[in-house]
């Protein structure tokens, strides 16, 4: 492990400077797309102004004879593309596939001025975000980069998820986690064969009623609270964003909503959109809602300096719940300054308070 000390010194001579704190930028949806695909390709300058990010897949889904067309087509787009406000990501491939060292060296020396973050699967420990770190920083300096590319780690191991805090914590460089359910069930030898989601078979049964023939009533539980829960502390603890990843059954747009609305709750920022059906329902789940963006401000603005207690509409509000307040306020604000729609939406929830 690195000493203290040393953790934000540059990892090669000419390398940009570690940041000292992930910026937060709005990643409600960070949009897949193969660019490899034409006709996804082409669409990309009309999706680019409607998500927070857009990220060129290079691993799975891509077929393994299309991977190196997928990383030209990710080149050639990152070149003619004006992305304005938008962040373009990608997901390399797997450190032990015989392709990452050819994504990583072409991605960072042709267009790492134009990539934000660099999404790694697969993660199992900080070893392997070490290796990223130092090899960005050598491809870097090489490019004469001069901001630092961030790297988001997939949590779609169990030894992934066994270790995620040092995962967190191992670079300056992480940025964020995703949940992959996909890949941790099979890790985990789960009998789910969904991309995330629930499952019926995973459920709580009500007591026998005194009556035998009465039915119990069951109540489906989450497969991801555990691991969503551990994601999100590891996260905050290091000053990093979490997010949900996919959520496959790109028809059931209720039960993708639910999904993606159990992480807001728990602390994600963000979840992938795998379809552009799936960009509407992140949007509108990642915001804040403008009336619990309009109570969280009428806390704060009665609870002055943020101490003490005060009773507003039947409840007790103190540091605490003003805390709660900030949080959401603070996102509302960062989310509007990029969306005017919502700033709208935020300001007309206001004046009805
Ligand atoms: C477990 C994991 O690793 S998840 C991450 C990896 N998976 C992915 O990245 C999947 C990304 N998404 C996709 O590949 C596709 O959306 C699929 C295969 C799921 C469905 O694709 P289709 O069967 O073409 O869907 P559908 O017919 O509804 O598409 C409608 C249009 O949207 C386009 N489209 C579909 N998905 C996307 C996308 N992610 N981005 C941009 N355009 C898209 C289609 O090309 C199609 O265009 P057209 O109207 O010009 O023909
Ligand atoms: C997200 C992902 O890669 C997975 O679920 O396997
Ligand atoms: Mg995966």
């Amino acid at each position: 492990m690195r000493s203290p000390k040393d953790f934000f010194r540059p990892l090669a001579v000419g390398a940009p400077a570690p940041l000292r704190e992930v910026p937060f930028r709005p990643s409600r949806m960070i949009h897949f797309f193969d660019p490899g695909n034409a006709k996804m390709a082409a669409k990309v300058p009309d999706i680019a102004p409607q998500v927070d990010v857009l990220l060129g897949n290079l691993e799975d889904a891509v077929a393994a004879d299309r991977k190196e067309a997928a990383r030209a087509g990710l080149v050639e787009i990152a070149k003619a593309v004006d992305f304005g406000a938008t962040q373009l990501w990608t997901r390399i491939n797997s450190l032990d596939s015989p392709w990452v060292l050819d994504d990583l060296v072409t991605l960072v020396t042709e267009v790492g001025d134009k990539l934000d973050v660099i999404m790694v699967p697969k993660v199992e420990g900080a070893e392997d975000i070490h290796y990223v770190d130092r090899l960005l920083a050598q491809l870097e300096a090489k490019a004469g980069i001069t901001r630092p590319i961030l790297v988001h780690a997939i949590l779609e191991t169990a030894t992934g998820v066994a270790n995620v805090e040092e995962i967190a914590g191992a670079s300056p460089r992480m940025q964020g986690i995703s949940l992959g359910p996909a890949d941790l069930a099979a890790s985990r030898r789960m009998k789910t064969t969904r991309v995330g989601g629930g499952h019926p078979g995973y459920l709580v049964r009500e007591d026998p009623h005194g009556d035998q023939d009465t039915p119990r009533a069951t109540f489906q539980q989450d497969l991801w609270h555990y691991t969503i829960a551990r994601m999100v502390d590891a996260c905050a603890a290091h000053g990093i964003l979490p997010y949900y990843g996919p959520f496959g059954d790109i028809k059931d747009t209720t039960a993708c909503e639910d999904q993606f609305r159990n992480a807001f709750l728990l602390g994600c920022v963000g979840a992938w959109s795998l379809h552009p059906v799936q960009i509407a329902i992140a949007k509108k789940v990642f915001s804040p809602a403008p009336a619990d963006v309009a109570w969280a401000r009428k806390v704060i603005a009665a609870m002055g300096d943020g101490t003490g207690a005060v009773m507003i509409d039947g409840k007790m509000q103190d540091d605490a719940t003003y805390k709660q307040c900030r949080v959401v306020v603070s996102l509302a604000d960062e989310l509007a300054a990029r969306d005017p729609e919502l700033a709208a939406a935020y300001a007309a929830a206001q004046d009805e308070e």
